[in-house]
This record gives C-alpha cells, sequence and structure tokens, in this order.
C-alpha cells in the first residue's frame, strides 16, 4: 500500500513540470491554489502571534501581517519598483486611495503600507476562515456594499474616528477587483471621509497585472510591478458639495499614472 502512494507520489512530482509546461490552466491553478494556501496558512500561524505580541484587534497587528506578507512575491518570482514613499508621510490621519486589480493587489498593499493605516473591506472577507480572522485582528474596517445606508454610516464613524485614533485609511475606490488595465469609475465614498475628517487624499497607483496575470487567459507568471505614491490632495476648507469634483480630479490623475506606470499611451 505504502509503496504504491510512494510511487503515485513520485509520479505526480515529476509529471508537475511537464503538465505545467503543457497546461497553461494547470500552472495558473496550481500558482493563485498555492497563494490562497499561503493565505490560510499563515492566517492560521500568524493570528496567534497578533493575540500573544497584541492582544486583540489592533491596527499594531499590521505590522506582523505585513512582515510576513511582504515574503509572498518571493514565492511568485514578482518584484515591486516603488516611488514617492515620501508622500505618506503628511501629519496626521489620511485617506489612501489604490487601484485594485486582483486578489494578488494583497502583496502591492503590504509592500508598501505605511504605519497605522487600515483597510476598508468588504465584510463578506470576515468568513474567509482563518484570512477573515486574521484580517479582523489587523483593524480592518468592514463595510456591506449591498447597503449603501450602511456603509454611509460606517464611512463616517471612520471620519470621526481617524482623527482621535491618528490613523491612516487605506480605500479601493473602484470598489472591487478590476484587471483590465484601466479604472473603473470612482466610488466617492473615500473622498466623502476625507472631506468630512478634513484629511488629505493620498493616491497610490500600481502598474497593470495584465502582463503577468490575467485569469481569463490562465496566465500567472512572474513580473515587476511599478508603484507610485502620489502627492497628497489636501481637503481643508473643502465640503460635500466639492466631493465630486475631488473624486474625479482623483480619478484623472491615476488613470493618467497608470497608463504612464503601464506603458499604455494615454488618451
Ligand atoms: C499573515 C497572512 C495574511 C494573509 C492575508 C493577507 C492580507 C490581508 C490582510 C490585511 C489587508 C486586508 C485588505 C482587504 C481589502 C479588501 C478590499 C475590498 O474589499 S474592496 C471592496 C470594498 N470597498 C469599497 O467598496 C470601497 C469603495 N466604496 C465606497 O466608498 C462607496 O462609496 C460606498 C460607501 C460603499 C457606497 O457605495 P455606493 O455603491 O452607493 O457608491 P456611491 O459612491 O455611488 O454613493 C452613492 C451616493 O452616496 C453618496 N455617498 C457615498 N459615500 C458617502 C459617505 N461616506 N457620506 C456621504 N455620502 C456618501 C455618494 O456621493 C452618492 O451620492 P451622489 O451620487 O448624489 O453623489
Ligand atoms: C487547504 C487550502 C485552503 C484554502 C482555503 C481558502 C481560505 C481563504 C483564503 C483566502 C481568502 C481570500 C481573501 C483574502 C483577502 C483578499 C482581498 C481581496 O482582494 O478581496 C477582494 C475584494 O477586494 C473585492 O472583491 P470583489 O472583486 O468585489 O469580488
Amino acid at each position: 500500500m505504502e509503496l504504491g502512494w510512494l510511487l503515485w507520489g513520485a509520479a505526480v512530482l515529476l509529471l508537475l513540470p511537464v503538465l505545467m509546461e503543457l497546461s497553461p490552466a494547470v500552472n495558473f491553478a496550481l500558482r493563485i491554489g498555492f497563494y490562497y494556501l499561503l493565505f490560510f496558512v499563515c492566517s492560521a500561524l500568524t493570528a496567534p502571534v497578533c493575540l500573544l505580541v497584541n492582544g486583540g484587534r489592533t491596527v499594531k497587528n499590521m505590522r506582523i501581517i505585513k512582515t510576513v506578507v511582504k515574503t509572498f512575491k518571493y514565492f511568485f518570482g514578482l518584484r515591486f519598483e516603488v516611488k514617492g514613499l515620501e508622500n505618506f508621510e503628511v501629519e496626521g490621519p489620511a485617506i489612501i486611495v489604490s487601484n485594485h486589480q486582483s486578489i494578488l493587489d494583497m502583496m502591492g498593499l503590504m509592500e508598501v503600507l505605511p504605519d497605522n493605516c487600515v483597510q476598508v473591506g468588504k465584510k463578506e472577507l470576515m468568513y474567509a476562515g482563518t484570512v477573515g480572522l486574521i484580517i479582523y485582528l489587523g483593524g480592518v474596517i468592514f463595510i456591506n456594499r449591498k447597503s449603501t445606508s450602511s456603509a454611509k454610516m460606517v464611512m463616517a464613524e471612520v471620519a470621526k474616528t481617524m482623527a482621535t485614533d491618528n490613523v491612516k485609511v487605506w480605500v479601493y475606490p473602484e470598489g472591487t477587483r478590476n484587471c483590465t488595465g484601466d479604472l473603473l469609475p470612482f466610488k466617492k465614498g473615500a473622498f466623502h471621509v476625507a472631506v468630512q475628517a478634513q484629511v488629505p487624499v493620498i493616491p497610490v497607483v500600481y502598474s497593470s497585472f495584465t502582463t503577468f496575470y490575467n485569469p481569463k487567459k490562465n496566465l500567472f507568471t512572474s513580473g515587476k510591478i511599478k508603484v507610485e505614491v502620489l502627492p497628497p490632495i489636501e481637503t481643508k476648507g473643502l465640503t460635500s458639495d466639492d466631493v465630486s469634483e475631488l473624486t474625479d480630479r482623483c480619478y484623472r490623475t491615476m488613470r493618467a499614472t497608470l497608463f504612464r506606470l503601464s506603458g499604455r499611451p494615454g488618451e
């Protein structure tokens, strides 16, 4: 019996590289499956450490999470080329907004995440097993995208507490993943919070993943991701009447940067 399993295991190990070469679908499934497995296992191992070191749900756990997640890029041959980190050095809280292409964004997020920064995430993530636990412990703010009123209430609360807690809040204004190489129209919540809290908006742009990652084409290879942190956009003196213009300005700046970083001609 054992010999049978041994032979079977050896055959799979020998065949795997061939299978991965022959079938992009196998290669994609194995790589993305390994990514989920890393999430799942590392979350299970990191949660007790967060509880031991920091005692519970606190943004301080993001330092531990960041240290672990920053190692993931080496497993997938991904490199980050970062510019503008000095733009995070604003006095006090800020709203950070970035484009959102894929679950791989978690590596890009942790590559540049400043201290004392929590993220806004869809509440469904709370139920993602051990990952839900670790993002809860990291202080992630959960919103119900299906209920604008409740999401607005949560965001209004964020606007009130981010000053006292002195935290930055990272929001993906597209509101969903989008791996097309362009930006979806921006939701306005992040910009309402920035104006309500009178804190700057700091745009962050990641170059397009399409050269190395496309689930529809079973493409997932190694690659370089350019990241640019843009200068903060002040909101002091702005009111809710200015939110649409602020959103549009941020959208245009980020879209032009996305095209530049991705080597795509601007429109
Ligand atoms: C150790 C191993 C670890 C392994 C794990 C590794 C890493 C994980 C660890 C940590 C990191 C976790 C990070 C998780 C990130 C997850 C990211 C996501 O889930 S993205 C999806 C969720 N995010 C969002 O949706 C944010 C963007 N959405 C918004 O801000 C929306 O505006 C909204 C608040 C949800 C409302 O949604 P709606 O569709 O109604 O959007 P509109 O913007 O069109 O608003 C309609 C209307 O309301 C006005 N409005 C909006 N917001 C507000 C507000 N806050 N106050 C007042 N008014 C508001 C808006 O202006 C519109 O009105 P009008 O058209 O008249 O202007
Ligand atoms: C033994 C194998 C174990 C594997 C079991 C898997 C257990 C769960 C593992 C990983 C869960 C993935 C969630 C990690 C957080 C990723 C953040 C993210 O990118 O979420 C997507 C969200 O922004 C937008 O969602 P939509 O694009 O609107 O949809």
